[in-house]
């Protein structure tokens, strides 16, 4: 998938070339490099190992992997029970900078986002929302919303 265009493109591991249009005998019946969408928000725990150990709410994060899941299973407790709602939660607590837009990453297609991450997304139902999901970014929960 080519960011800067969001198209896909076809890359020849052989022959190092690449693409646009697909090469004959491609499988066009599937869908090339995910041009289906879906709509996802996500909240965000940073820790110490995080690829990029800072955020909007903390400039050096130094909360350890363990102290983050427990505050992931906590927030997910609250939200599945009602407490608070997964947008109002993502604003103040996400250490992503989508928590500025209560957590909403917009439409993505596979090939966008980290594997774990695209993984958990589109194995869930729309309106669902995800166990503890791991990516190098830190300890996410993700809520499909489209
Ligand atoms: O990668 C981002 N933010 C990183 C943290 C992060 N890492 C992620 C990994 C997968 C999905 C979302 C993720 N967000 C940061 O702020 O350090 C993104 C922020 C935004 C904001 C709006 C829409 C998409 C994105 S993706």
């Amino acid at each position: 998938m080519s960011r800067s265009r969001n198209m896909p493109y076809y890359f020849n591991t052989i022959t190092k070339e690449s693409r646009w249009d697909p090469p004959s005998g491609a499988d066009l019946s599937k869908d090339p490099a995910g041009t289906d969408k879906i709509r996802a928000s996500h909240i965000l725990v940073k820790h110490a190992e995080s690829r990029r150990p800072s955020s909007w709410k903390q400039e050096n994060i130094t909360r350890t992997k363990q102290e983050a899941l427990e505050m992931i299973l906590r927030f997910e407790k609250d939200i599945k029970s009602g407490t608070v709602s997964f947008e109002d939660l993502a604003e103040v607590e996400s250490d992503c900078s989508s928590a500025k837009r209560k957590g909403d990453l917009g439409y993505f297609s596979r090939g966008q986002m980290q594997p774990s991450f695209e993984n958990s997304a589109f194995g869930l139902q729309v309106g669902e929302i995800s166990g503890p999901v791991y990516s190098d970014s830190g300890i996410h929960l993700i809520y499909r919303t489209a």
